[in-house]
């Protein structure tokens, strides 16, 4: 049982020995911190959302808007913060989010084994992206011990689809999260205003460069002549015409358990359980897609219509507090995005690390200063509308 609250005592002890924290230990913090360090663009694309960008502030503001109720003298002192997910005993009830652009966020431009070697080290899994710098063989390989999800971003060549699920088996994930929400790119006038739209560019792209039916596609290879094969890329990215219709063929993919990312609706829900999914993931893609989708809002609906089967929630999360309270509103398991983002910009392996250690310290401690000791007391009644 890992004890999370114990970090906090290390960063005092560390202080009055004369050694500061090394990254901010706020969202506004890091934010600010990444900010500075970035090349302009890519933080636009990273920070920036959809429309006037009132869905991401939203999601923060959600998480706001709840209070936790305190029970003094009710025996916290000792507090589990693991849960069963798929079969596998993870520390805590989070994971990594997906972030296509993670590869080219840290200084060695290898992001995506940053965050696999954060994910080794600390137990929390990694959903990772189709879009990554560097291929999903050598990022599971990273993972060391910890469970590794692929999420699935649905080109609409499913020989393709069906080869990166092929090689994501092979290499060892134990899940798969299709994103659904993203069919197409969301108006992101941030990123429309310098065109910076990073796999564009030809970046992030390793999983399709070196998937063998990918490349079967191309009059010549990727390193020949990347322009066309990114082109081919942006050609066959998405699927706009995947309906429900389909959801038979992505179940038959895989005998792995199966997500569904960006559900938000309870009838989806309901679809989607009629269809065999293990699992449902509740966002908004931290309003960066569709404008004005709420998130947080959503989450009991779909808990309740999920009936039982896993729900992952992510969009706003930006604390420890945030953690507890999407936890009591239903969800398994909960997606840290951006946050863990600005880890990564600003140390790599050792930013995203630390983030993780400040947001799952300040879950614990907010659990048990609140007079809870384990996750299963964290229900709907221990929160207040405020
Ligand atoms: C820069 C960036 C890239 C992202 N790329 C992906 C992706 O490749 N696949 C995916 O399913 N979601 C992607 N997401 C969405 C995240 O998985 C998650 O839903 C979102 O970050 C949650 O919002 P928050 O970071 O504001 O909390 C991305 C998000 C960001 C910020
Ligand atoms: O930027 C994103 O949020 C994302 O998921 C995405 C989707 C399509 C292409 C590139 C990135």
């Amino acid at each position: 049982m890992a004890n999370y609250a114990d970090f906090q005592i290390g960063l005092y002890l560390a202080g009055l020995g004369g050694e500061l924290p090394a990254y901010p230990l706020t969202f506004a913090g890091l934010e600010a911190a990444a900010q500075a360090k970035m090349e302009h663009r890519l933080w636009d694309y990273v920070a920036g959302g959809a429309g006037d960008e009132h869905t991401q502030r939203a999601n923060v503001a959600a998480f706001e808007r709840w209070g936790i109720l305190p029970r003094m003298l009710s025996g916290a002192a000792e507090r589990d913060l693991s849960v069963e997910l798929f079969g596998h005993r993870l520390p805590a009830p989070v994971l990594m989010a997906p972030i296509g652009v993670l590869g080219v966020m840290t200084d060695d431009g290898h992001g995506d084994l940053a965050a696999a070697a954060a994910s080794a080290s600390s137990g929390i899994p990694m959903i990772a992206s189709t879009l990554m710098q560097d291929p999903l063989e050598e990022v599971a390989a990273a993972l060391g011990d910890t469970p590794g999800f692929f999420q699935l971003y649905t080109p609409n060549d499913r020989e393709v689809a069906e080869s990166l699920v092929r090689r994501a088996e092979a290499a060892g994930f134990r899940g798969i999260v299709v994103t659904l929400d993203t069919w197409t790119l969301g108006f992101r006038p941030r990123d429309l205003q310098h065109a910076t739209f990073p796999q564009l560019r030809g970046a992030c792209l390793a999983n399709y460069f070196s998937d063998p039916v990918f490349r079967s596609r191309l009059a010549a290879s990727p390193e020949d002549d990347p322009g066309a094969a990114t082109l081919h890329w942006a050609m066959t990215f998405g699927n706009p015409t995947l309906t429900w219709d389909d959801l038979a063929w992505l179940r038959d993919l895989t005998d792995l358990p199966l997500l569904l990312k960006g559900i938000g609706h309870p009838d989806d829900v309901r679809r989607a359980k009629d269809e065999g999914v293990d699992g449902i993931y509740c966002s908004n893609h931290g309003g960066r897609q569709a404008a004005s989708a709420p998130a947080l809002e959503l989450l009991p609906a779909v808990v309740d219509a999920a009936d039982g089967l896993p729900v992952l929630f992510d969009s706003g999360v930006r604390s420890g507090a945030d953690v507890i309270k999407a936890l009591a509103l239903g969800a398994t398991a909960v997606g840290i995005g951006r946050p863990y983002g600005y880890g990564a910009v600003l140390g790599g392996t050792a930013g995203i690390e630390f983030v993780l250690s400040c947001l799952l310290a300040e879950a614990d401690l907010t659990m048990g200063l609140n007079g809870y000791a384990g996750i299963a007391e964290l229900t709907r009644e221990v929160l207040l509308r405020c």
